[in-house]
């Protein structure tokens, strides 16, 4: 079961953002993909979740060819992601913004819905239920009722994360999850990313800060200017000096 890139390239008119770029991602493992601003990274995002289409290269998810599928068919295949600028509607509640990712999985009809048929009431139980869950876990249920526009940047990308997990994803992709969070919060995300990967799911993450992809990720993929320039453990990636140059040297971190 995995996620398959195989040599896929996105071009934007004359700026080749995403060149014969290559992964497989596992489901129960967390595969990381890092490079200097600029280099693909969101790029390979949009082009495995439909938000780019390849100019060639395919995707394959657990053996399905999808890259011809437009981007809303693909959360069918279990594929949920989060943005690096993730945006709400600005008077939503954190509560309504992590319902919203049961969307997938609902199985009763609206119409039920409405007439609150007991296997609707049921469905809805079940779902707040969950919410419940994801908000402890995510140390978001202080601020369930607080409208999106009144929390920090980083704590909108902690409720994005919590919509995607709603999403019971196969596979999730986290577009820098941990930008602007506070120590004690990265730390509960990586508990969090941890607990997806121990339940099956394949974690891709973007990620700048590199003690916590050593913390966290199995393997390591290093982009360049659209190319990848290399991949491995962490370990061997920290060492190799091509990854020191151009990642380390250009951002300083
Ligand atoms: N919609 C677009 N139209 C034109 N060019 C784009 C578009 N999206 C990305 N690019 C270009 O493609 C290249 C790769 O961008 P991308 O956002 O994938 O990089 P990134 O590694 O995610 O960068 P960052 O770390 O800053 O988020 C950049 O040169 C960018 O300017």
């Amino acid at each position: 079961m995995t996620i398959e890139v195989k040599d896929v390239t996105v071009r934007f008119g004359g700026v080749t953002a995403l060149k014969d770029a290559s992964l497989t991602l596992e489901r129960g493992k967390i595969l990381a993909v890092v490079g200097p601003n600029g280099s693909g990274k969101s790029t390979l995002f949009n082009a495995i979740t439909g938000m780019a289409k390849p100019a060639a290269g395919t995707v394959v998810v657990d053996a399905k060819r999808i890259d011809d599928l437009p981007a809303y068919k693909r959360i069918a295949w279990g594929v949920a992601r989060t943005f690096q600028t993730p945006r709400f509607d600005p008077k939503v509640t954190v509560e309504e913004a992590v319902m919203c990712g049961f969307f997938r999985l609902r199985r009763t009809s609206i119409m039920a819905s409405l007439l609150r048929t007991p296997s609707a009431a049921a469905e809805e139980k079940r779902f707040r239920d969950r919410c419940n869950e994801i908000l402890d876990d995510l140390k978001l249920s202080g601020f369930r009722s607080q409208q999106m526009s009144e929390l920090p940047m980083g704590r909108v990308r902690l409720v994005e994360v919590a919509r995607a997990v709603a999403n019971e994803p196969k596979y999730i992709l986290l577009d820098e999850p941990a930008a602007g969070l506070a120590v004690d919060e990265q730390r509960m995300l990586s508990h969090e990313m941890r607990r997806l990967a121990e339940r099956g799911v394949g974690v891709l993450l973007v990620e700048h800060n590199f003690n916590l992809i050593r913390e966290l990720a199995e393997h390591v993929v290093v982009l360049k200017e659209g190319s990848m320039l290399l991949e491995g453990t962490p370990e061997t990636i920290a060492k190799n000096q091509a990854f020191i140059d151009t990642y380390l040297g250009s951002t300083g971190r």
